[in-house]
């Protein structure tokens, strides 16, 4: 069982048939494992490679650099510098009620940015001279990442046989995000213990994410034919991304195409004491923010709703206060 690497170029330049033999695999994996891997997608690799020298400078500035940009929990969605710890993604899939005041943070710092001209939650930058390209590069990749996840919504829907702008008529990426991680050095044994993690097993929020692959292993998904158990997401090369099924996704088609469980934790082969830094650069595909997330009618046929309807924003205001308790 692993998840097949598809050749993405047919997206953009196959034939009708290439590109529907994309699809159908596509949404194969997608259905399969909530996961899929492309090669020969859109983002460029030297733009990834560009964006990942970019976000090892960020996390490098120094704390009064960093501070004014800290993310306010209370504003809903996130935006600038999340301080390590802050986020406890604990809350979102492993709270079963036993432990009763746990202090569970991430053992992460991230950055979020959105659309550049996003009235509603601002972008924060650094000041240019104390980085500069930094917001230049990221609002290219903002872009870059767009598109490919209009292509690739255009494609699940013409694998599903629907109106080939099912999902696309609800997701301009005006409410999309890019989040970057940090994960610093740790303690094998602080990991080990388990009330710390990387990042606890969660869904992302939004319709479909894309992960660039850190060298670092780490990023580990559920093995569905043994829920609760996890399998190492190989590194094939800075040529792939990974695409997760996220929560919007798994609401709209009524839970027919489940959201992919995903965690980071220590790389399986690391018997050093120390567990060595790790950075990831992820793409969160969002629904605009006055769209419905409730089940689409195209999923509806005889079944009832397993999900209430509720605006995007309203979802995403939702989960995030999720993972930051009190
Ligand atoms: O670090 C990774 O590989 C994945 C990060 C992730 O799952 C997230 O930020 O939601
Ligand atoms: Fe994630």
């Amino acid at each position: 069982m692993s998840i097949p690497v598809l050749d993405a170029s047919a997206l953009s330049e196959g034939t009708a048939e290439q590109r529907e033999e994309f699809s159908t695999k596509l949404l194969d994996s997608l259905n399969t494992y909530g996961f899929a891997k492309l090669v020969n997608h859109t983002v460029p690799v030297s733009l990834v490679k560009e964006t990942f020298d970019q976000i090892k400078a960020f996390f490098k500035l120094p704390y009064a650099v960093k501070s004014p940009l800290k993310n306010d929990p209370k504003n809903g969605q996130q935006r600038g510098w999340s301080v390590p710890g802050e986020e406890k993604t604990w809350w979102l899939e492993s709270n079963n009620g036993e432990i009763k005041e746990p202090n569970f943070g991430d053992n992460k710092e991230s950055f979020d940015c959105g659309h550049p001209d996003d009235k509603q939650f601002p972008n924060v930058w650094p000041v240019e001279s104390d980085l500069p390209g930094y917001q230049d590069t990221m609002d290219r990749f903002f872009f870059s990442c767009g598109d490919l996840t209009l292509v690739l919504l255009q494609a699940m829907a013409e694998g599903l046989c629907l109106d080939p702008t099912v999902f696309t008529s609800r997701c301009t990426n005006e409410a999309s995000t890019i989040r970057i991680n940090h994960f610093p050095p740790i303690e094998r044994k602080t990991l080990d213990d388990g009330k710390i993690s990387r990042i606890w097993p969660h869904k992302d929020f939004g319709i479909i994410s894309l992960v660039f692959p850190d060298v670092t292993p780490g990023l580990e998904y559920e093995d569905r034919s043994n829920p609760g158990t996890f399998i190492p997401m190989p590194y094939g090369s800075d040529k792939e991304v990974v695409v997760i099924v996220s929560e919007t996704m798994q609401r709209w088609t009524n839970g027919q195409i489940g959201g992919g469980l995903h965690r980071v934790t220590r790389p399986r082969e690391c018997d050093e004491e120390t567990v060595p830094e790790r950075w990831s650069l992820v793409y969160f595909n969002k629904a605009d923010r006055h769209v419905n997330v409730g089940p689409l009618k195209e999923f509806l046929q005889d079944q009832k709703p397993m999900y209430e309807d509720l605006t995007a924003l309203e979802y995403q205001t939702l989960r995030n206060a999720a993972h930051y308790p009190g």
